[in-house]
């Protein structure tokens, strides 16, 4: 069974009436990848937003479906999603600085997730969270665990929203953007750190990207949005090397540059 599942879903602004995505389907089975690549505007935020039931003020599912788990989540409560954030969805997002709090450590604030959604006791959870500092690959976990977000590098702060967003064993983690503030080698890194994830513990992933590389480095399935339509989708391959779409067209020439080839090649 998928353990998120879009169909046909289409998200509407009411403040003014505008449907801002026209309908998007796709199905993720636990442990499986797919990305989200499109130009800015084109509704991968929002899409997203929808399957974690944080869509801004004003914006609603307007039709179609979406299933958590087999759940359809259409009439969740907001305190059965916030029981479900975290625990089977989870997201990071670019920008980690501005998703920690400033004035507490980084470790308390993983801890806090634990204790919170996984019920455990205050010292079980800062153990808990200094394995998954580790898990992240940073270095001297101990020591990153009683630091604040202000001392930690871009990176490592990113690595850090990586263990918060997996503190509560999501089954589903959405990775939004979450490489594009970083430079390149440590942009490589954490996305390898994805992949590596998702083969240890079986963890679904979407991803969402403007940077075909990224996507054509993790994903198997890919989905073009432009202006709030999917214009194509399928294997990543398939999409990337015959391309049906002009627009993906458009996309992958623009790339080119970046040396798609290269990961193409790889895959
Ligand atoms: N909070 C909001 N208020 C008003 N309009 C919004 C809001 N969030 C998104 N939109 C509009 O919805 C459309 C889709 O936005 P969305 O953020 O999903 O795009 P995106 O593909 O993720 O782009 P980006 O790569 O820039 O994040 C855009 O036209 C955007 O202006």
């Amino acid at each position: 069974m998928s353990i998120l599942e879009l169909e046909n879903v289409r998200i509407r602004n009411d403040a003014d009436g505008r449907e801002l995505v026209h309908g998007v389907s796709f199905a993720l089975q636990p442990g499986g990848v797919v990305g989200i690549v499109g130009e800015s505007g084109s509704g991968k935020t929002l899409t997203c937003r929808a399957a974690l039931g944080i869509l801004p003020e004003h914006f609603v599912v307007s039709d179609g479906r979406i299933r958590l788990d087999g759940q359809d989540v259409a009439g969740l409560t907001r305190r059965q999603w916030t029981a479900l954030r975290g625990t089977t969805i989870s997201a990071v997002f670019q920008d980690p600085a501005s998703y920690l709090n400033p004035s507490l450590t980084v470790g308390s604030q993983i801890a806090e997730v634990i204790r919170v959604k996984r019920g455990a006791k205050r010292r079980a959870a800062r153990e808990r969270a200094i394995e998954l500092l580790a898990a992240v690959r940073l270095r001297d976990p101990a020591v990153v665990y009683g630091q604040y977000p202000h001392e930690l590098s871009g990176g490592m702060l990113q690595r850090s929203l990586i263990a918060a967003a997996i503190a509560a064993e999501p089954r589903v983690l959405i990775a939004d953007e979450a490489t594009t503030a970083l430079d390149v080698t440590v942009q490589a890194e954490i996305l390898d750190l994805l992949a590596d994830l998702r083969r240890d513990t079986g963890l679904a992933l979407v991803v969402v990207s403007h940077d075909l590389a990224v996507v054509a480095q993790l994903c198997e399935r890919v989905l073009v949005m432009r202006a709030g339509e999917v214009v194509e989708q399928g294997r990543v391959e398939q999409v990337l090397h015959q391309p049906r779409h002009e627009y993906t067209r458009l996309l992958i020439e623009e790339h080119e540059a970046y040396g798609l080839e290269r990961y193409l090649v790889a895959s």
